[in-house]
């Protein structure tokens, strides 16, 4: 008994001081997908820098975090408004803005980086960052779509540097997918998987394989529905109906592209389809391809399928 007492808490010790490695987190990228993460990082404890091109930008950053924990506080402290100021000002005050990535990562556990869905951009990043950064720091990409490996070459630190991937919106999806490429060493893969949970997701284990587990089955999914619509087999509504209350998703495929960005959408389809030219479920879809053309990007431009613009 005392044996099994002693191996379950040294057990809960590892895991425990392994929990406790990441404590300062860098979020590269204050978009749609970086102020989330930075959001649940706080929300659970951890000192974060948030990194974007400009103050402007990062000002809007804060801002959308402040709505999103005022939409949370709405409901936990519903009955305790003083309470709820604090847990946000408490939140709030864990994280700090930053235009220099090199000077952000300074003191940096983990780096997530959550910029443009462009290979290039992203290379030039990290390799500024591995310059930057002290030894321990692990590396994360929050890329949709891109191999990992791609990126991770072009640092000298691949056995720390592995994919979080998150989900939108990050402080409601439950789901974080941690990606290990064949450098990843256990330790970094371990550490990750342990934030992750301390972030209070749910997390599985992923291959850098295209798309991971959610977008390899999503796109191609979302794309034939396009392609329904293209052929004049049903309308988009019609569509967006059918599986919401057919299937049971909470968005149709048409208003989750929306959502995601429509540009993001042909990011992602235009690189696989370079790829890999000979998979029929990656080739373009010209439907999409007429939305972006026209500027109408989804909910953040006011326009996609549907229409955002208040009347
Ligand atoms: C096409 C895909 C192709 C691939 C693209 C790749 C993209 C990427 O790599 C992977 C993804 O992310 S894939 C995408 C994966 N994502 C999906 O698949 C998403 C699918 N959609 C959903 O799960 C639901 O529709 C939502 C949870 C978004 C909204 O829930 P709803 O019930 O339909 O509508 P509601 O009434 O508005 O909200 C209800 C309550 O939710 C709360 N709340 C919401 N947002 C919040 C925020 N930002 N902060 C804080 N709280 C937030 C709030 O409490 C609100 O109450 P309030 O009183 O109004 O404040
Ligand atoms: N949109 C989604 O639903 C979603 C979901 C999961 C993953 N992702 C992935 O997350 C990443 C970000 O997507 P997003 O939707 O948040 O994009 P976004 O356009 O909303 O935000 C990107 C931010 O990065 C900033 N940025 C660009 N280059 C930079 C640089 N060199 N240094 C610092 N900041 C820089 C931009 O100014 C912008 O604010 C992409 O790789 C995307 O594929 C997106």
């Amino acid at each position: 008994m005392a044996q099994i007492f002693r191996t379950t808490v040294r057990s809960f010790a590892t895991t425990s001081s392994r929990q406790n490695a990441i404590k300062t987190v860098t979020v590269i990228g204050g978009g749609l997908m970086g102020s989330g993460i930075a959001q649940v990082a706080a929300t659970t404890g951890h000192q974060v820098v948030m990194v974007d091109q400009t103050d402007d930008i990062l000002g809007k950053s804060k801002a959308s975090i402040q709505k999103s924990l005022q939409r949370v506080v709405k409901k936990k402290f519903a009955e305790d408004p003083k309470g709820g100021e604090q847990f946000v000002s408490d939140i709030l005050g864990r994280i700090t803005t930053q235009t220099d990535s090199n000077a952000a990562v300074a003191n940096s556990d983990l780096v997530i980086e959550a910029i443009v869905e462009n290979i290039d951009v992203k290379k030039k990043l990290f390799s500024s960052l591995d310059k930057a950064a002290p030894q321990h720091t692990i590396f994360t990409s929050n890329t949709s779509s891109l191999p990992i490996g791609d990126i991770a070459v072009s640092t000298q630190r691949q056995d720390r540097f592995g994919g979080l991937h998150f989900f939108n919106p990050v402080p409601m999806m439950k789901l974080l997918e941690v990606v290990r490429i064949p450098a990843t060493s256990d330790e970094t893969f371990n550490k990750l998987s342990d934030f992750g949970k301390a972030m209070k997701k749910t997390t599985v284990d992923c291959k850098d394989t295209p798309g991971f587990i959610v977008n390899r089955l999503l796109v191609p999914y979302t794309i034939e529905a396009m392609r329904m619509v293209e052929r004049g087999d049903a309308s988009f509504k019609d569509v967006d109906t059918a599986m919401k209350l057919g299937a049971g998703y909470p968005m149709g495929p048409f208003e989750l592209s929306d959502y995601v960005g429509l540009d993001t959408m042909k990011f992602i389809l235009d690189g696989w389809a370079e790829k890999y030219p000979e998979n029929p479920l990656f080739q373009p879809s010209a439907l999409l391809n007429k939305y972006v053309a026209e500027g109408k990007l989804g909910a953040k431009s006011g326009e996609g399928f549907y229409n955002y613009k208040k009347k």
